[in-house]
């Protein structure tokens, strides 16, 4: 477990209903109870509380402790900077009782005159996992001040030894972290305890990893992606159309590759429309779809591209050939069906509904939730890539971890919104998404873009009015 994963998890709890104040509770308990099972009860307890979250904690543990001891809390910084609603809240809670002593120490002096001799523990809650940089006054001095007794009295940190990881940090006895062992935590000791997360975080998308998936910049690579689709056959000109118009809201660029005569049909000045010779993809065009390929970030291959067998001769040879990570979709997994070996090495997310996955497989996929989830990261760990399993919940696994999505509704069975996921798929491997957070943020955004659709026009919408409010699904994400 990644500090990433914590800050996506947080959000996708709130999601679920669980607020920030429920979880500074477990967590304020979790510390308390830890002290108590440790060093026993009637004990005389300093908690060193901070202006962030962390210092939150620390006032939840500090009330939780006073039952059966006798608690001072000494809040180190500026009253008015205790940032958050839970930490506020919890604040003023402890303000209003009597039996409890609560000191504000505003500047490093008052830290400085402290005397610590007359307690068994000191609760360490003034700096978490918002720590930025050096420890800065007043808190460095509180950090030295509570360090002068280590050996004497117990020292516990919450979450982490505050200053972690500079040199200036609080030698703690232990530290008691919430619901996982972080990975970035060490050399110091470690009691996890939980605050309440349900079991469907391991594996529930939501929109914590639709804004990490939609982040600017950062670990991205700065440009805002291209892409290029192909698809269309003699009969079908509409399936590629949708899965680029669905793109272009999220990326800078598509380049939409068609053959000529169902290219003939389309005009829209947000796509960047690229005829091939004929009715058909063939083999012929392999060489001059690759130079294209390697102007793009990822690439879309399968809707509406037909299954003459010249077509999926030719979709096998461009992916046994392509280096871009790749969204293979519709008729573009029959052809692959026939020849799995393509794929070899090859970085892609498969977008199967149920009667494409028997297809791949040879059955159709069934089982409860967990059951499908473990089915599908099996067969993606045969294939080496993402397989996007549609139905009314989305399954996707890489192989290691399987997600699955629950937004979207029953109008979504209508044509085209298979076209419009593997559009939006698309597109979020061409904004450096990895294969897993593309394909399970896609299957949530084109879910939530056909619950606005339903919420405006009911059930009766067409694939293109999902496609038109993926603008309105990334704006509802960037303000959740
Ligand atoms: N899901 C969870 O794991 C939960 C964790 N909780 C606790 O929340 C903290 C993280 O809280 P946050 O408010 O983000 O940050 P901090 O309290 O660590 O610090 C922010 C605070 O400190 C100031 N600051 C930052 N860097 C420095 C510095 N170098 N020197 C001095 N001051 C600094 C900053 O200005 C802020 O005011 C996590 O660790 C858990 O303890 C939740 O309670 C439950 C959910
Ligand atoms: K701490």
């Amino acid at each position: 477990m990644r500090i990433e994963d914590v800050y996506v998890w947080d959000i996708n709890a709130r999601w679920l209903g669980i607020s920030p104040l429920q979880l500074m509770e477990n967590a304020g308990a979790g510390v308390a109870r830890t002290i108590e099972e440790r060093f026993g009860r009637n004990l005389r307890i300093a908690v060193f509380s901070g202006t962030g979250n962390n210092g939150g904690d620390g006032f939840v543990a500090a009330r939780h402790l006073s039952f059966d001891n006798d608690v001072t809390v000494f809040l180190v910084g500026d009253e008015a900077k205790i940032r958050s609603e839970e930490a506020r809240h919890n604040w003023e809670i402890l303000k209003g009782l009597d039996l409890l002593k609560v000191k504000v120490l505003k500047d490093s002096s008052y830290v400085k005159a402290l005397d610590l001799s007359n307690f068994d523990v000191i609760v360490d809650a003034l700096l978490g996992a918002g720590t930025r940089g050096e420890p800065r006054e007043p808190v460095r001095s509180a950090i030295e001040k509570i360090n002068e007794y280590a050996g004497r009295a117990k020292i516990v940190s919450v979450d982490l030894p505050s200053g972690y990881p500079s040199k200036v940090r609080v030698r703690a006895d232990f530290a008691v972290t919430f619901q996982w062992d972080k990975e970035e935590y060490k050399d110091f000791e470690r009691v996890v305890v939980k605050i309440g997360y349900p079991r469907e975080l391991h594996h529930l998308v939501g929109p914590g990893d639709a804004k990490f998936a939609l982040r600017k910049g950062g670990e991205h690579k700065g440009q805002n992606g291209r892409l290029l689709i192909i698809g269309g056959s003699e009969d079908y000109f509409g399936a590629p159309y949708l899965a680029g118009k669905a793109a272009s809201y999220l990326v800078d660029l598509v380049h939409l590759a068609m053959p000529e005569y169902p290219a003939m049909r389309i005009s829209d000045p947000d796509l960047i429309l690229r005829p091939f010779e004929g009715k058909n993809f063939r083999k012929e065009h392999v060489d001059s779809l690759l130079k294209l390929a390697q102007k793009v970030d990822a690439i879309v291959i399968g809707p509406g591209i037909g299954l003459n067998e010249e077509t999926k001769e030719f979709v096998r040879a461009f992916v046994s050939r392509c280096e871009r990570p790749l969204v293979i979709d519709a008729d573009g997994l029959k052809a692959i069906a026939e020849n799995p070996g393509v794929l070899e090495g090859k970085t892609f997310v498969l977008t199967p509904h149920a009667g494409e996955f028997k297809l791949l497989f040879g059955f159709k996929p069934g089982g409860d939730l967990e059951g499908k989830g473990e089915l599908v990261r099996e067969k993606a760990e045969e294939m080496g890539g993402v397989i996007l399993l549609k139905g009314p919940y989305d399954i996707v696994s890489d192989g290691r971890t399987w997600k699955y999505n629950k937004t979207g509704n029953r109008g979504m069975t209508t044509g085209g919104t298979g076209d419009v996921l593997a559009g939006i798929v698309g597109a979020l491997l061409a904004l450096g998404n990895e294969p897993l957070r593309a394909a399970s943020v896609g299957a949530f955004l084109n879910g939530l873009a056909g619950d606005m659709a339903k919420e405006e026009l009911g059930e009766n919408f067409t694939a293109l009015e999902v496609a038109r409010r993926i603008p309105r699904a990334v704006k509802w994400v960037e303000e959740f």
